[in-house]
């Protein structure tokens, strides 16, 4: 498991290229038969992928070893949606069926974890956060038609997209956890600007749909110094709670956030005036 420490804004600024791409992004979530992660400190939420290929792939005990707990899950709680073909995910003595733009919500306790693709030529991909709990709620699979979508910006200033909450309030309860996906429309490039930050909540944005050869800049920073990371599909970049979260692509993408913190309420945002970013 990778380590990433929080950062201070004012460290952030002097970085260079390599620097911002150290910090802030997460290149590589998904590899055959694998789970990967990076913790990142911020919150202490996990950031991971898992791809079964030619066979199931196991949370093992030992990964205990992380979090100083006998199991990961001991005192966390997991969402995943799969951005991959269909999966069976085994949870203790439970299996779910995910299929592709579905997502599942994991209670602290959870034992036993085991991802499986139903066809190895078309593999799951089980993009996930994982953040510490206090108390244990009903695992909780959520399709598309569950998700609360809210449609948002014009086509005028390319930034139409659907916001598809999966794990917030309205749906299930979680501790902390609140996790959903924005479908940006053709022909549409920017996601979040106008945007904002949360001081009260930390973000992470998990970027996909996209070409091979397509790319994202994300923006980050303080909205007074602002920099940008290239990012390329199925890559994630880790947002603190200073920082604004925005993107403009090459071409129409989706991306999955997902957000721990203070409080669980969408709508607390700090708007930031575009006349305000430097
Ligand atoms: O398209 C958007 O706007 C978003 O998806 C915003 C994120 O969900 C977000 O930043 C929530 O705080
Ligand atoms: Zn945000």
């Amino acid at each position: 498991m990778e380590i990433r420490q929080p950062i201070h804004s004012a460290h952030a600024k002097t970085l260079d290229t390599t620097g911002l791409r150290e910090q802030f992004l997460v290149e590589s979530l998904f590899r055959a038969d694998e789970a990967v992660m990076t913790y990142s400190q911020i919150d202490r939420i996990i950031v991971g992928g898992v791809m079964p290929v030619t066979k199931p792939v196991t949370f093992s005990p030992e990964l205990g070893k992380h979090t100083g707990t006998d199991f990961f899950l001991q005192r966390r709680e997991l969402g995943l949606i799969n951005v991959g073909g269909p999966a069976t995910v085994q949870v203790d003595n439970r299996n779910f069926e995910v299929g592709a733009r579905e997502a599942l919500y994991v209670g602290q306790g959870a034992k036993v974890l085991e991802f499986r693709s139903t066809d190895p030529a078309n593999p799951a991909k089980l993009y996930f956060n994982s953040a510490p709990a206090h108390t244990t709620y009903p695992h909780k699979k959520v399709t598309l038609a569950e998700a609360s979508p809210e449609t948002l910006g014009d086509p005028k200033t390319s930034n139409r997209r659907t916001i598809y909450k999966f794990l917030v309030p309205d749906v299930l309860p979680t501790c902390q956890l609140l996790m959903g996906m924005t479908q940006l429309q053709e022909g549409s490039l920017w996601n979040t600007m106008p945007c904002h930050t949360h001081d009260r909540r930390m973000e992470v944005y998990f970027y996909f749909d996209m070409a091979d050869n397509g790319a994202v800049f994300h923006m980050l920073g303080e909205p007074t110094e602002t920099r940008h990371i290239v990012v390329r599909n199925e890559q994630a970049v880790i947002s603190p709670s200073w920082s604004i979260h925005s993107g403009v692509g090459t071409q129409a993408y989706t991306f999955i956030w997902g957000m721990v913190g203070e409080n669980q309420v969408f709508k607390d945002m700090d708007h930031v005036p575009m006349t305000t970013l430097r």
